[in-house]
């Protein structure tokens, strides 16, 4: 069975050309001009572009006392009618701490769930013996990303010596660390004083972690992935001291990629003042929205490059959840959603108002992702016999965001009222039309799949080798000009 995308410009991380794309099956078979297929996609007027990747995700993910409620099913779904085909959703240890456990564990909660593709990143949250070998099972099992909360004191947080352990395994594995960059401890002192102080509401959420907090655990992160020999991953970047951190260690010759979501990019702190408490509450996430400056910044960061992928860390609670928080800001489950608008808010606030090129958009929605994570070009590409994950993008369709009409399950949208220029008229996941704008698409739960991504361990050799050819070494002298030492 054949289909054809038929004409449309096709947009990818380095050029934008007229052609047809065919497909057979799962994947694109050939692109040039006047293709035919046995069934034939609409793309007059519209862009052909790498269906989204999403590379943070928490769908189902148990948290602070309770667990995220988007599904597996619905965030999968709201994905594709966003224009996003895969996603890398957070593997958590359970009580018993096993890795191992954690897989199946979320084998068991998404393989019958997702519509669109899926694959993990394994949290490292204690270190011991079981850890270090089942390390080794996630990559043999296509996971090649370990995330590390610096933060959640008491929850999830490691310590330094934790990391660097952590991060030595990466770098024998070929695979490579992720941080949630906030010093905890400093933020837990915060959030006392904070409360001590009578700030019990969601504004103490952002008091108690200023963008210092988060700049001095960028740079710690960095400092050890440089002493372990590895590369990092900085995901939820949020302000100006983390990015400058990324942009010196980029500078030095390090391989530091950075994460900013679509939320940081276009919503402020000012939504934490707003004098109603769950309109407040609902948008608490670690870290908190920053000033318009440091929103400037991200948006530089992407046209110039010390930024590489705009994600969503998609942590979803509603607003029952939140209201766990009430009176002591520091219980309100930490977390936002964006996975079914971050194309279409990216779009509007990038490639509409010139700060981002189509291209760059690509880039950063989903080429740029595939490659960091290994993956490209099977996914992040519009390429022969690369899948056909494929978004056909209308550039002039347009959309007023709401909760009423979105596919997430959650009560409510942070992007509420925003006007969204640039939506998918098709996506498809491996050649199969999982969205079609206007024709009542439905959930294709179980048809999604785990895709692994391999070991990596070019970056971690080139950088081995450098740190071996540069490392310090003992002076070779000649023992008569060294003192007898009588
Ligand atoms: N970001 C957030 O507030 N919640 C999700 C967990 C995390 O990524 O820190
Ligand atoms: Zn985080
Ligand atoms: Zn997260």
């Amino acid at each position: 069975m054949t289909k054809v995308i038929k004409g449309g410009t096709i947009v990818t991380a380095d050029r934008t050309y007229e052609a047809d794309v065919l497909i057979d099956g799962e994947t694109i078979l050939e692109i040039g001009e006047n293709l035919k297929g046995d069934e034939t996609l609409d793309a007059e007027g519209a862009y052909v572009m790498p269906g989204g990747i999403d590379p943070h995700t928490h769908l189902e993910m148990p948290f602070m006392g309770t667990t995220a409620a988007e599904t597996f099913e619905s965030g999968t779904f709201a994905a594709a009618a966003g224009g996003t085909t895969m996603l890398v959703d957070f593997c958590l240890p359970g009580e018993d701490g096993s890795i191992r456990n954690a897989i199946l564990e979320w084998d068991r909660k998404s393989k019958d769930q997702i519509s669109v593709d899926i694959s993990y990143h394994m949290a490292i949250t204690g270190w011991n013996e079981s850890i270090f070998e089942e390390m080794k099972f996630a990559v043999d099992r296509g996971i090649n990303t370990f995330k590390h909360f610096m933060a959640y004191k008491g929850a999830l947080m490691v310590q330094d010596d934790e990391m660097f352990a952590s991060f030595k395994r990466c770098a024998e594995l070929g695979a490579m660390p992720l941080v949630h960059a906030e010093n905890g401890d400093i933020v837990a002192e915060l959030q006392q004083k904070y409360l001590a102080d009578g700030v019990t509401g969601p504004e103490g959420h952002a008091y108690s972690r200023p963008p210092e907090v988060e700049g001095e655990a960028a740079n710690r992160a960095i400092m050890i992935a440089d002493a372990a020999g590895v590369p990092l991953y900085i995901v939820h970047v949020s302000c100006e001291q983390a990015h400058e951190a990324i942009r010196r260690a980029r500078q030095k010759g390090m391989r530091v990629y950075g994460e900013p979501l679509i939320q940081h990019l276009t919503l402020d702190e000012s939504e934490y003042f707003d004098k109603d408490w769950d309109y407040a509450a609902r948008r608490v996430m670690s870290p908190p929205f920053r000033n318009k400056e440091h929103q400037n910044g991200l948006w530089n960061g992407l046209s110039a490059g010390s930024l590489q992928v705009v994600a969503t860390d998609h942590c979803a609670f509603s607003t029952e959840q939140k209201r766990f928080g009430l009176g002591d800001f520091t219980k309100i489950p930490n977390g936002t959603g964006g996975i079914e608008d971050r194309l279409s808010v990216l779009w509007t606030h990038g490639v509409e108002t010139g700060r981002l090129t189509p291209e760059e958009f690509v880039a950063v929605t989903s080429t740029n992702i595939a490659k960091i994570l290994n993956v490209y070009p099977r996914k992040g590409a519009i390429l022969p016999g690369a899948d056909a994950d494929i978004v056909v993008w209308d550039p002039k369709a347009t959309r007023t965001i709401s909760a009423a009409t979105q596919k997430s399950i959650i009560d409510y949208n942070v992007f509420e009222g925003f006007e969204v220029t640039g939506l998918p008229r098709y996506t498809l996941s491996r050649g199969d039309v999982v969205w079609a704008a206007g024709q009542n698409s439905q959930p294709q739960p179980g048809r999604g799949k785990f895709i692994p991504r391999p070991a990596f361990p070019a970056p971690n050799k080139a950088l081995s080798t450098w740190k071996a050819l540069t490392a310090p070494r003992a002076i070779q002298r000649d023992p008569l000009n060294i003192p007898s030492g009588l």
